[in-house]
């Protein structure tokens, strides 16, 4: 996971201060101990560039001791702008000073091609990090961490994105309190996951939701109203037949079908009134909305 991080740490600022005191060192052992360039180009455009590199390469190094990364991503990073910033400042200082051909020709590109190649390399496995940070964050966006069922944000996209008209399970647990109650939270979560299995095997051609606490969903392509209870009540009885061993629990219905030109809303607001008849009936049932 990629983390901003609002200063640098002790650590990091001690690098890059060495780093910064090489640099000015470099410089001086240029000016102490090389000749003048009796035509110094320093400010053409060509120096002026070079200095512009040098600041570019130096503030991304200074950005990436700023962000909380990966070792070996940090490290590549880290090394490669490093040689890079220095290659930069043999570079510039080769407007001012008569560099020997093995510095001038030879040592700056070889500095900075490997400064480059190791930089692109972070780079590279950065880039799989943020994809990653990302597929993650939408996953813990989108879907119940418990049941592994989508949530209510993937209820809604998933409703938006379904043409043609929908129809609606709301399912709820019975008495689901008392099995907290009685066996505890950790047996009351595998009930849940157990339930969310059976749903997301049970509804293959709908998208199964935990929406909340004990409260599921089942989005489906639109069916009449005898096809929608029966497959409400395959539901039912796949939950009460696969948790009769486990908690003896059972699941209330309610089940809706869109209507012409109905939102989202106004169907759940309906399904939900017949769920709380399944509900005031004695629950272990379906009731389809009126
Ligand atoms: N183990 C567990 N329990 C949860 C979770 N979310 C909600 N609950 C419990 O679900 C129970 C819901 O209880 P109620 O709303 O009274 O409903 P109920 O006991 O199922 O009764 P009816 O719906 O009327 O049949 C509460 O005890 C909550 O603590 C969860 O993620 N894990």
């Amino acid at each position: 996971m990629l983390l901003a991080k609002t200063a640098l740490s002790p650590r990091r600022r001690r690098y890059f201060l060495a780093l910064l005191l090489t640099l000015v060192l470099l410089a001086l052992a240029h000016i102490w101990l090389l000749p003048p360039i009796t035509d110094g180009r320093l400010f053409g455009t060509g120096g002026l560039a070079e200095l512009l590199v040098l600041f570019i390469v130096l503030a991304t190094l200074l950005f990436t001791q700023m962000v909380t990364l990966p070792r070996h991503t940090y490290l590549l990073l880290t090394i490669g702008f490093s040689l890079w910033v220095v290659s930069a400042l043999i570079d510039v200082m080769d407007e001012v000073r008569v560099q020997p051909l093995w510095l001038s020709a030879y040592g700056e590109d070889l500095l900075r091609v490997i400064g480059m190649a190791l930089a692109a390399t972070g780079f590279y496995l950065l880039l799989g990090h943020t994809a990653r940070a990302h597929g993650e964050l939408d996953r813990l966006a989108h879907f119940d961490p418990l049941t592994e069922l989508g949530n209510r944000r993937y209820f809604a996209q998933m409703a938006a994105s379904m043409a043609g008209g929908l129809s609606l399970l709301l399912l709820d647990l019975d008495h689901f309190k008392q099995v907290n109650d009685s066996l505890g939270h950790s047996v009351g979560d595998e009930v849940l996951k157990a339930v969310g299995q059976i749903l997301a095997r049970q509804c293959p051609d709908g998208h199964a939701v935990r929406l909340g606490g004990e409260e599921f969903a089942v989005l489906l392509p639109k069916l009449d109203d005898l096809a929608l209870r029966r497959y409400a009540d395959n539901v039912r009885q796949a939950v009460a037949q696969g948790m009769a061993n486990r908690a003896a629990l059972t699941v209330s219905i309610g089940a809706g079908s869109q209507v012409l030109g109905e939102d989202l809303d106004t169907l759940l607001r309906r399904t939900d009134r017949a769920l709380y008849r399944a509900k005031a009936q004695g629950r272990n049932r379906v009731e389809l909305a009126a």
